[in-house]
């Protein structure tokens, strides 16, 4: 298994934020965590990734207890990328990407032509290579995410932890960022991402995980988890989810627009409703 989570709880303080929280992702696949603001999924992340300690329970990355593995040895293992943030010191676009090379070096060493290279090459396969001598400051914040998304693709880690990595993108370079997710597993890499939009995690996910309020209320195939009653659940509202293009897709849409008098979903018994399929 990539990440094996089993029992974990965390606390802030003397408030439990994370309760017994079990999931595993297979090696080579795509996990997507769904979950209304505040459910707990940055604080998963930060707690699979070493950077919080977990009251109980624990996490096991490619078959390494993180708890156990220093700082270097987690890089090797894990690439993060975290949430949109403020951009505080004003780097060029490729030593962002090369400080992914951070842990092929030692203290105080510049990185070497090949490191250059490396990062060079994640650029391109993102679509940026043009931006490289660009300050991250003058990026847009799309623009920055993708930078993001190559330093993770350079540190060359057995897997990525992405938090809502397409937040600030439009919708022509969320597709481009996702299909550059989708081919890095593909090519074996594991990869668990959180995101707000369960659309998305039907489209690209092998398996959907699904935390409301810090507990994982289910967790399978996208097919099982993104449903009428599974998309309801989680948001606390009434949401239709219509196939299409023969269930390669699925449109999530507010019960309340698209059929305000009838029956809402939350109190129907089919898993994906049939309305609306293209
Ligand atoms: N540093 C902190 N100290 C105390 N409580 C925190 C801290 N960070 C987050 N929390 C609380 O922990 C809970 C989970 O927060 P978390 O950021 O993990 O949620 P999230 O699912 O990632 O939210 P969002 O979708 O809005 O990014 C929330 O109730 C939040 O208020």
């Amino acid at each position: 298994m990539s990440f094996e989570v089993s029992h974990l709880s965390f606390s802030y303080g003397k408030r439990e934020v994370l309760h017994d929280v079990s999931f595993s992702l297979p090696n080579g696949s795509l996990g997507a965590v769904l979950g209304p603001n505040g459910s707990g999924k940055t604080t998963l992340f930060r707690c699979i990734l070493g950077l919080c300690s977990p009251s109980s329970g624990n996490v096991c990355a490619n078959g390494h207890d993180v708890a156990g593995l220093s700082v270097r040895r987690r890089a090797k293992e894990m690439a993060y990328i975290p949430q949109a943030h403020a951009i505080v010191f004003d780097y060029e676009v490729v030593d962002v990407v090369l400080m992914a090379c951070g842990t092929d070096l030692g203290m105080l060493r510049s990185p070497l032509r090949q490191h250059e290279e490396r990062a060079m090459a994640a650029l391109e396969r993102v679509g940026i290579a043009d931006l490289a001598h660009r300050s991250m400051r003058q990026l847009s914040g799309g623009q920055q995410q993708l930078v993001l998304v190559a330093r993770a693709i350079a540190q060359d880690a057995r897997s990525i932890v992405m938090d809502e990595p397409t937040s600030a993108l439009d919708f022509g370079n969320t597709v481009r960022v996702l299909e550059q997710v989708r081919a890095l597993v593909d090519e074996g890499r594991s990869i668990l991402l959180s995101t707000h939009q369960p659309e998305q995690a039907y489209l690209y996910a092998d398996r959907v995980i699904a935390l409301s309020d810090g507990r994982v209320i289910s967790v399978g195939s996208p097919a099982d988890v993104v449903t009428s009653r599974g998309v309801s659940d989680l948001y606390g509202m009434d949401v239709l989810v219509s196939p299409l293009f023969d269930d390669r897709a699925r449109a999530c849409v507010p019960a309340s627009i698209v059929m305000p008098s009838k029956l809402t979903s939350r109190k129907q018994d089919s898993r994906v409703s049939g309305e609306g399929e293209d």
